[in-house]
């Protein structure tokens, strides 16, 4: 291999698993240091720009400190697409795209829907589904200026295609809309589940996009859930990202609100992660 790949692998080590710290320097290699495989593979050549050095000693600095790489970058891959991405959002997640692959699979026929986000973050859901289906109206809140403004340059980077408003969900106040879908992937993870989070989440990314109380683990999916019984239209479907520990208790949530057709859905690592429901 390169000697810089060695260099560079020999740096992480310390710091990531021997599988992630390969990645990690294939991907600065390549990216940052623009070797293509074959001098990967077989370069012994260390020409590298002052600029290049220094990026590369930047980037090592960061990862050490357990910096995730989408915010080095200030991109995330999401559904096909690229986001920009800052520390003021949360990095979408493999889980978030099978919960768009469902809206998209169950409304690709259906022509101009109308869909309402909660919880923009980077605007990778709504900014997917706008793709997708091309014929919906998309929109999206947050309560994070900061979310908004990063969410706003995806919206503009992909055809300006979503409204974006801010709003917080938990308040009594919220403006009157009619959609025929509500998606979110609110908070969900419980503060005695911090113990559990690996550094490079907890240092890092954005609490607000992460935690709710022990007390109240459901607070948005019943609040969502509640407004959906105004805002969804006949027929109209909910659809959740949720904490894998709340399967059971979400669905009964839902029950008692009188949504019909309730489905629980695992992801692709087998946790139940999805869920989606009938207005009443
Ligand atoms: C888990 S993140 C999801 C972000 C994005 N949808 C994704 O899937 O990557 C939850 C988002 O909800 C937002 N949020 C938190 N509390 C909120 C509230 N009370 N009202 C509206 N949005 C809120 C956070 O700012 C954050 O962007």
């Amino acid at each position: 291999m390169h000697p810089v790949y060695v260099h560079i692998k020999k740096e992480l080590s310390p710091f990531y698993a021997e599988e992630e710290a390969s990645a990690m320097a294939k991907w600065i290699s390549s990216d940052i240091l623009h070797l293509s495989t074959l001098e990967l593979y077989t370069g012994k050549d260390m020409n590298f720009s002052t600029k290049e050095w220094e990026e590369l000693e930047d980037i090592l600095r960061r990862l050490k400190q357990r910096e995730p790489l989408q915010y080095i970058l200030q991109e995330a891959s999401f559904c096909g697409m690229s986001f920009h991405v800052e520390q003021g959002v949360l990095i979408p997640r493999p889980e978030t795209e099978e919960l768009v692959e469902w809206i998209v699979s169950d409304y690709r026929e259906a022509g101009q829907v109308r869909i309402l986000d909660i919880g923009t973050g980077s605007g990778c859901i709504p900014v997917s589904l706008a793709q997708l289906l091309p014929e919906a109206q998309v929109s999206s809140c947050d309560v994070s200026a900061e979310a908004l403004r990063i969410a706003a340059m995806n919206v503009k980077r992909y055809g300006d295609k979503v409204t974006l408003f801010c709003a917080d969900i938990l308040k009594e106040e919220l403006p009157e809309c009619q959609v025929d879908v509500l998606v979110s992937n609110p908070p969900y993870i419980t503060e005695s589940e911090r113990t559990d989070m690996e550094a490079n989440v907890l240092d890092w990314e954005p609490e607000l996009a992460l935690f709710v109380p022990d007390s109240d683990p459901l607070r948005f999916y019943r609040r969502i859930a509640r407004k959906g019984l105004d805002w969804l239209s006949e027929g109209g479907a909910l659809y959740f990202e949720i904490n894998r520990a709340y399967g059971a208790e979400t669905v009964r949530m839902l029950e008692a609100l009188g949504y019909r057709q309730i489905e629980l859905r695992k992801d692709l690592s087998g946790n139940d992660r999805m869920i989606k429901a009938i207005r009443p």
